[in-house]
């Protein structure tokens, strides 16, 4: 598939820097770090949006979602509790690979970098937060959903995106069409994705994942509804094996 090629656009090396909790080594390049991001979506093929509002569920909920079968997790920096949620997550839960979404800043990326979890995401991008992610260990994947973003994700080295809010900046077609002068890049579409479109996303060669709240709907996870997300879960990943 020509989704798989890489682009190439050569990252320098950098110097370990003592201060970094998890430095960039000096064999490490951004598309290696790509490469890993890549293979930990599909692996997951869905990743559920998480919105944790209550400490006290971040466990319940990643067991409820692993038990259904979905072990990579976005915790969104959405609340206040976010960051105890992913710690006490990765500690209690450690068949989950926890990642971190709605990085804004390159603020953000420092704290979040220092958590250990296994990667990053953001709802779109800034020169400052590709550079903090650029200098960093971390997998990233940054938020796109025009050209030229994505040109701006690229002249950082990151080749694959969150193509995000996906619905509702083109669906499928505007996928399609972004592929067509970026064919190297791959893709994790958020936003307005859901069961019953999840498959039609996922057939789509340069889709290397979905991502969305559809798994963990709010309002189960303030009922402490876990057995709901887990059929939640379940059901979805049966419907895409069947599709
Ligand atoms: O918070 C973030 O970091 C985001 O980038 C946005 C989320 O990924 C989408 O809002 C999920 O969209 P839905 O699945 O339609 O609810």
């Amino acid at each position: 598939m020509p989704c798989h090629r890489r682009s190439g656009t050569g990252r320098h090396l950098r110097a370990r820097r003592p201060s970094e909790t998890k430095a960039k080594t000096q064999d490490m390049t951004t598309a290696a770090q790509q490469n890993q991001l890549v293979a930990l979506f599909r692996d997951a093929t869905v990743i559920p949006v998480l919105t944790i509002e209550r400490i006290q569920d971040a466990v319940p909920l990643a067991r409820a979602l692993v038990a259904g079968g979905v072990r990579t997790l976005e915790v969104t920096l959405r609340t206040p509790v976010a960051i105890e949620a992913a710690r006490a997550m990765m500690a209690e839960v450690p068949e989950a690979a926890v990642g971190i979404g709605t990085i804004l800043n390159p603020a953000d990326f420092t704290r979040v970098e220092k958590l250990g979890v296994r990667f990053g995401i953001s709802p779109g991008l800034t020169p400052d937060l590709l550079k903090a992610a650029a200098d960093s260990a971390l997998p990233f994947a940054p938020g796109i959903a025009t050209a030229s973003e994505l040109m701006m994700a690229l002249t950082h080295g990151f080749d694959v995106a969150k193509f995000f809010p996906a619905e509702q900046a083109g669906g499928i077609k505007g996928l399609r069409a972004l592929g067509g002068p970026f064919p190297n890049v791959r893709f994790c579409p958020t936003g307005g994705v859901g069961e019953a479109n999840a498959a039609t996303w996922l057939a789509e060669p340069n889709v290397v994942a979905v991502g969305g709240s559809w798994l963990c709907p709010t309002a189960e996870i303030r009922a402490g509804n876990w057995a709901g997300i887990t059929a939640i879960c379940q059901r979805t990943l049966k419907a895409l094996k069947g599709a």
